[in-house]
């Protein structure tokens, strides 16, 4: 049949077939679900079947959460420099295998085989920096009001964490949470998108490969619906998970919230976005139109910092309209122009390649009309003027601004929103605090 065909193709067209797994990993463990359920996992470009997988029943899920619990504190235990070194060699791993990881990211999840390597150079970049950031988790002293009294702060991993992450991107969402949490010493359930979880398991492979102990990293999978809530419930409602880091849509968010709040976990959200990009009058117009196709049209228009609405200076607007619409021509997207406030696309998340135009006379206006959104997590503007830079960049109600430029995401830096964006910053310098707590050393009667 054509299915086991496909299953087939996939795993013989990689140089590894060890990477193509259709089992969850618990404990170490590769396993199907312990009441034989499965669901499929198709190819979203062809609608060929990719592979069946287990769709686990809610016990499944606390087995992985007490395999992480028991793993926690081996894993914590070791030195800051050790779990570099694994972190060190899951990143080489990646690197050698990264034509297979893309290739798996590919089929699953439909973008192209180039953006696919894309991120998984990406989704490297945040292994090899939190390998970094594992040795520099500095804490703190601070003088005392008291008298013969010392102060030693210090950071310390959080414990057991549930990861939920979304299909668009299927590696570097994954390993932008798995690897600080590893660094910071934290165990871990991820559960895998349901339409993407071979990225996952692939990572998990390689964790396993290079060493990283059973139970400190597991990967559950459920199907949509009834066994994807209950998943949701085990990890938010369970007190052996001290963290919740969800990348998503914000009604899920604002659900998984609502149920971790009778266990009071540490939350990271990283949720919907609605991105501004203003085109002001004085903007160098090459520039704007490159990063407008950048931002709009990456993973087809699929990604949460996306260009949503784009305003454009009445001044320039005809010019830029025509010249961006000729660009687009040349592939599958669509341009709306003179688009009515009261549009659909004003104010939800496209979440596809459709642009749509807005006309606007001035800076005020324009700042009140990006910021009149519920969710606040990229912004993007085209200036030549430094004194707007910063004027526009503070007034933006977003967690993260792209001036001149159409690309925002980088390992390096904090990455996350404000409003209903969500909290916590993944990457950067404080992307590895997501997964630590602070700790207070008073001491006394020195
Ligand atoms: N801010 C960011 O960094 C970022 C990054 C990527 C995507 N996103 C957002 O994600 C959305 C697109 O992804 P999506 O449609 O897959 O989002 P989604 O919220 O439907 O799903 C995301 C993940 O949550 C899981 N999930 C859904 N319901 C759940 C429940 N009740 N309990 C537990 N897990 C549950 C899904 O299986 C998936 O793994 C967009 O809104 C996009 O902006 C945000
Ligand atoms: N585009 C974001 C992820 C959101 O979809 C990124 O590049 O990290």
């Amino acid at each position: 049949m054509v299915t086991t065909t496909r299953t087939q193709d996939l795993a013989s067209q990689l140089a590894d077939s060890s990477l193509f797994r259709t089992k969850g990993f618990v404990n170490g463990q590769w396993v199907d679900a312990s009441d034989g359920l499965s669901f499929t996992v198709t190819n979203p470009a062809t609608g060929e079947k990719l592979g069946e997988m287990p769709n686990m029943p809610r016990s499944q899920i606390q087995e992985a959460i007490v395999a992480s619990k028991t793993a926690f504190p081996l894993w914590a235990k070791l030195t800051a420099h050790q779990r570099q070194g694994y972190l060190l060699k899951l990143f080489q791993a990646m690197e050698e295998n990264a034509n297979d990881l893309a290739l798996i990211l590919t089929a699953e999840n439909g973008k192209p085989f180039a953006e696919a390597k894309g991120e998984i150079a990406y989704g490297a970049g945040f292994v090899s920096w939190f390998a970094a950031e594992a040795v520099r988790t500095y804490g703190h002293t601070v003088p005392s009001p008291f008298p013969n009294t010392r102060n030693t702060v210090i950071k310390q991993p959080v414990g057991v964490c549930g990861l939920i992450t979304p299909w668009n991107f299927p590696n570097a969402m994954i390993t932008r949470k798995m690897a600080p949490a590893l660094a910071a010493g934290c165990t871990m359930v991820i559960k895998a998108p349901a339409e993407t979880p071979l990225s996952a398991l692939a990572m998990c492979a390689l964790a396993e490969r290079v060493g990283i102990p059973p139970g400190v990293v597991n990967c559950v999978t459920v199907e949509k619906g009834e066994r994807e809530a209950a998943c949701g419930l085990e990890l938010c409602e369970n007190v052996n998970v001290s963290k919740i880091s969800f990348t998503g849509s914000t009604p899920v968010g604002r659900l998984l919230m609502k149920q971790s709040s009778g266990t009071l976990k540490k939350l990271s959200f990283e949720l919907g976005g609605n991105a501004a990009f203003i085109v002001f009058d004085d903007a160098d117009l090459n520039l704007a139109i490159e990063g407008v196709i950048a931002s709009k049209f990456r993973a087809g228009g699929q990604t949460c910092v996306c260009a949503n609405r784009i305003f454009v200076h009445a001044k320039v607007y005809d010019e830029f309209a025509s010249r961006l619409a000729k660009k687009v021509k040349a592939f599958k997207p669509t341009v709306l122009v003179d688009v009515p406030k009261e549009c659909a696309i004003a104010s939800e998340e496209t979440f596809g390649p459709l642009a749509a135009l807005f006309k606007f006379e001035d800076e005020d206006d324009v700042v009140v009309r990006a910021n009149d959104s519920e969710v606040g997590l990229a912004g993007y503007f085209y200036t030549k003027d430094v004194s707007r830079t910063y004027r526009v960049a503070e007034k933006l109600q977003v967690g993260m601004v792209a001036v001149n430029t159409g690309v925002i995401a980088q390992t390096c830096v904090p990455f996350g929103g404000v409003k209903q964006s969500g909290f916590g910053r993944e990457g950067g310098k404080s992307g590895i605090d997501e997964y630590m707590i602070e700790k207070l050393i008073t001491i006394g009667g020195i």
